[in-house]
């Protein structure tokens, strides 16, 4: 495949605007600007040139032409699955199509979950405390990634409260929950896959506190088929209450601990939950000190609209 370029053969390469490369020093890829540059090139420093798709499937990088300019690799993912994912981990099945996987996420894999929220949801229209229908204040601060969600106009706002839209899912997290759900579904039949578009970020101080509701806003096709919710827990213990009716007596309830990661889809997707209490300084101090998060507990939920 090398090729000195003769005077024709190097014009009829430059007409289809191919690259020259050189291959005795490195690798150097730039437009051929003149027949002179090929010429002296190849006098003086005896570089042999061949075309650059040859060069560039030599090399195994792509030969179509790139997109837009992009510094970061939109298909590079990090390999959350590794460092987020701690290897000692154990489970518990609570219903079907609902299971806790118990010390789930790392340290580090909390610490930039909660990096990515602080980055992303703590500025002009992020987290914010929103209000009931009846317009009581909830009991912890908001923000959504993906859709933006409230408990008053449910889907409905596209906007956060300063007038922009939410930031998209962070790659890392839609990665995350395919990594879950493989896990789920080793336990689980009933846990079909799901690509998270939203995710509610909540966060509750030591009185924070959740009413008992469904999460039924999503589209009916995402209710239908069960696609699970993966409810993310990090910081300080919450005691988390859910049942199959809405009545009080019937509940049962679950220690949720920094880094359990919990899951409800299939016959459990609508399942009445909320959250009874938040077990203040609970959080273990290693964890406390990698994640620097204020007291209380970050609860973040993914989902499929
Ligand atoms: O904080 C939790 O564990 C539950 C959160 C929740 O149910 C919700 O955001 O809809
Ligand atoms: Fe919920």
């Amino acid at each position: 495949m090398n090729k000195t370029l003769d005077d024709r053969g190097f014009m009829r390469y430059l007409k289809q605007g191919v690259f020259t490369l050189g291959l005795d020093v490195g690798l150097e890829i730039g437009p051929t600007r003149s027949n002179e540059d090929v010429v002296f090139k190849g006098a003086f420093h005896r570089r042999q040139y061949i075309t650059a798709p040859a060069a560039l499937i030599r090399l195994g990088l792509p030969t179509e032409k790139p997109g837009p300019f992009t510094l970061i690799d939109p298909h590079f993912f990090p390999n959350v699955a590794r460092s987020w994912r701690n290897t000692e981990t154990c489970c518990e099945i609570l219903g079907p199509g609902m299971i806790l996987l118990k010390n789930y996420i790392t340290p580090q894999g909390q610490a930039d979950i909660v990096d990515k929220c602080q980055k992303l949801g703590v500025d002009i229209g992020g987290f914010y405390e929103p209000r009931n229908p009846s317009g009581d204040k909830l009991r912890l601060h908001m923000t959504c990634f993906g859709r933006n969600w409230d408990p008053v106009t449910k889907y409905e706002n596209p906007y956060r409260s300063d007038g922009s839209d939410p930031p998209k899912v962070p790659r890392e997290f839609i990665h995350f929950a395919k990594t879950v759900i493989k896990d789920a579904q080793a336990h689980l039949d009933d846990v079909p896959l799901m690509v998270p578009d939203v995710c509610v970020v909540n966060h509750y101080s030591s009185h924070g506190r959740l009413g008992l509701h469904q999460d039924r806003d999503e589209s009916s096709d995402s209710l239908r088929k069960g696609l699970p919710v993966i409810s993310i827990s990090i910081g300080d213990t919450a005691e988390f209450c859910y049942g199959h009716t809405r009545d009080e007596n019937k509940l049962e309830s679950v220690f949720l601990r920094s880094g359990d990661v919990l899951i409800f889809g299939g016959k459990s997707r609508l399942i009445f939950h909320g959250v009874k209490k938040i077990y203040i300084m609970s959080v273990p101090e290693q964890i406390n000190y990698a994640t620097k998060l204020i007291p209380g507990r970050l609860n973040l939920t993914l989902r499929q609209f």
